[in-house]
């Protein structure tokens, strides 16, 4: 196992983007965000995604020199042909014209399409809250997810992230995929032989299993919480799907695309300006009042703060890699 410094795991991360035929542009969004995931601990969306990624590009399914199209939606409304290429440069070209429009008019839906996405979802969200936005994103990706009583699954994972401004400049954010767990998760507990939880996946036969391999071979992972979690995926699929143009779960169709990873489905953000609400105390206050009682309450435990403890390790000892994760790495250089 080696400790990697953020700024040199960057460095691998990008060389394997532009070797494998992205823009330096878009080898530094995506070789950011990967390290970021990685460093803060969440494995799903780390380094564990990088064989996905190559995998995605060599197939020729993803464009990763694209330059994304803005289309101007209405006065709170921005609109992104991300033309095949990946979600996180779509989103970094639309970020500053959404905050103006949020800030001059209150609010504003970033409605992303034809966009690949396969990433943790808080470095979406957190820097819009870093600025005093409130900000929700919701995307969704392949059929994965069978909501209660279907044959076969139609959702995708659907991620759904939010972020809120604190006082003293700290913010609050939670990033859950709809899915009991990530169809990450199931690919890692797979790999290391471990067990799903209960009520996580049904088999190819519908019923219930803890085997991750058969989830994988023609199962499907379950909503959280049943139908309330389905009603969930339901309106995500609704949200970065119909509303901003792009395609649902189950209508991806990669086969002339063997090996791709990623679908190219939709995005949909959406940014608020507290200070336009009616609270006399100030928006963040009011959230530090809550983060309050929650902790008086006995929560010791608050969404974010694995991440940002694993954020802090990472800054202090160095990323951890192991020996095999670096070679498979590097063997992903394109020649
Ligand atoms: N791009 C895509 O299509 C997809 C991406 N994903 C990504 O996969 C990642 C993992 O998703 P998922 O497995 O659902 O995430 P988790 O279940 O690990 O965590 C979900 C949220 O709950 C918080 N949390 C977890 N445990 C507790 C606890 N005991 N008390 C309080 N808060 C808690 C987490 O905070 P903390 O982070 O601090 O642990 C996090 O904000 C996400 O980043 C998601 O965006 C998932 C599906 C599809
Ligand atoms: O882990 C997941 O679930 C997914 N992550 C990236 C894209 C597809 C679904």
């Amino acid at each position: 196992m080696t400790h990697m410094d953020f700024d040199a795991l960057v460095a691998l991360l990008r060389r394997i983007f532009q070797s494998n035929g992205t823009s330096a542009t878009v080898a530094d969004i995506l070789a950011r965000n990967c390290a970021s995931a990685e460093r803060d601990g969440a494995m799903s969306h780390g380094l564990f995604r990088m064989a996905g990624y190559v995998a995605t590009l060599r197939s020729g399914w993803v464009d990763g020199r694209v330059q994304p199209r803005m289309e101007e939606g209405g006065a709170s409304f921005l609109r992104v042909d991300a033309a095949n290429g990946f979600a996180q440069p779509a989103l970094a070209a639309a970020a500053p014209l959404a905050i103006e429009k949020a800030r001059a008019t209150g609010a504003c839906v970033i409605a992303i399409r034809h966009s690949h996405h396969f990433a943790a979802l808080w470095p979406d969200v957190e820097p819009f809250a870093q600025q005093g936005l409130v900000a929700i994103a919701m995307v969704n990706s392949m059929a994965y997810v069978a909501p209660p009583g279907a044959r076969h699954p139609v959702y995708g994972t659907n991620p759904l992230a939010f972020a809120a401004p604190r006082a003293d400049g700290r913010i609050i954010v939670f990033d859950q995929a709809v899915s009991v767990l990530a169809h990450g998760d199931v690919q890692i507990a797979a790999r290391d032989g471990h067990l799903l939880p209960p009520d996580a996946g049904v088999d190819a036969s519908g019923q219930a299993t803890r085997d991750p391999r058969a989830v994988l071979d023609g199962g499907a992972l379950l909503p959280f919480g049943g139908h309330k979690g389905a009603a969930i995926a339901l309106m995500i699929e609704i949200m970065a799907a119909a509303l901003t143009g792009g395609l649902f779960s189950h209508e991806v169709d990669w086969s002339a695309h063997p090996g791709a990873q990623t679908p190219s489905t939709g995005q949909c953000l959406i940014l608020i300006d507290p200070t336009r609400g009616g609270s006399a105390a100030g928006f963040a206050n009011r959230v530090e009042q809550l983060v309050t009682a929650l902790h008086d309450a006995g929560q010791e435990r608050m969404p974010g703060d694995r991440r940002l403890a694993a954020r802090a390790r990472a800054l202090r000892d160095g990323i951890p890699v192991s020996a095999d994760m670096l070679r498979q790495l590097e063997g992903l250089i394109a020649p």
